[in-house]
């Protein structure tokens, strides 16, 4: 069992290889907390109240979903705050790659919580009795055609007065606001030490991977999905959250 958690993120720093389209295999898994951390303002918290918010939303009996959970990372924070006895967590990735790395990470984590890890799509897999769904920054990868149906899907599967939180990256109606935030976004990343060269290759390999839409598009389609209220609880430039209320 290696330990990646410090593992640095040169993914894109080869000026002789062209990147591909952007894929969760072996190679992004050893260095993604690396990546995350230095790629998305704000995922530190975002994960931090997560985990508050799953104090304060789990209910016992229930179940609790961390939808692409990755390594794991939104699960363990949740696993941290949750107290109310026969709640479960189930996080589910349809990296293989993820997951196998993802069990072995909360098999290390003394948390109490019950853990359901399952090698799946979102799309296919059973979601059900929850009190509480999370996607942070999973909905980007989804087809825009598909992204209704799992809301829907979500939606019915919330009990009264559940909670999803939803982050992502997103884009701005405006056109001079849109690129001022990604311009930041770039300087963000600068700031975390990746070249110019790292950032173009990374942006060219998510071109049509991660795409991402507009807060009205997100609020939109809450609506339409019978989420009764909805907002955006954080932001840091392109990158927000949103909670909607069943
Ligand atoms: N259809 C799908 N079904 C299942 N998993 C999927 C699907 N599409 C993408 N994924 C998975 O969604 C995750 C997105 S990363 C989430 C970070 C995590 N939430 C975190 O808080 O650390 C965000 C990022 O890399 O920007 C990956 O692990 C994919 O395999
Ligand atoms: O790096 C980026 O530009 C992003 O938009 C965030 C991201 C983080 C990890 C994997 C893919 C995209």
């Amino acid at each position: 069992m290696t330990d990646t958690s410090d593992t640095l993120d040169t993914l894109f720093s080869d000026p002789l290889r062209a990147p591909g389209p952007f894929r969760f295999d072996n190679d992004v898994v050893a260095v993604f907390p690396d990546m995350i951390r230095r790629s998305v303002p704000g995922y530190e918290t975002v994960i931090a109240m997560s985990g508050l918010l799953a104090g304060r939303y789990a209910r016992s009996g229930s179940c609790v979903y961390d939808l692409g959970c990755s390594l794991g990372a939104t699960t363990l924070s949740m696993r941290r705050h949750i107290t109310v006895p026969e709640c479960k967590i189930i996080g589910i990735d349809n990296s293989p790659a993820m997951i196998e790395r993802c069990q072995e990470l909360i098999a290390m984590d003394g948390g109490v919580a019950p853990v359901e890890l399952r090698e799946n799509d979102i799309l296919e897999s059973e979601i059900s009795d929850a009190s509480m769904v999370v996607l942070n920054y999973t909905l980007q990868f989804v087809p825009r055609e598909d992204r209704q149906r799992l809301l829907q899907r979500i939606a019915d599967a919330l009990m009264p007065g559940g909670i999803l939180v939803l982050s992502e990256k997103v884009v701005f109606p405006d056109e001079t606001l849109n690129q001022l935030n990604i311009d930041l976004h770039h300087d963000f990343k600068r700031a975390h030490g990746y070249s110019d060269l790292e950032i173009a290759g990374k942006r060219d390999s998510i071109e049509n991977v991660l795409v991402p839409e507009s807060l009205d598009q997100h609020r939109e389609r809450l609506r339409d999905a019978g989420f009764s209220s909805s907002d955006v609880w954080f932001q840091c430039f392109n990158f927000a959250s949103i909670i909607a209320l069943k």
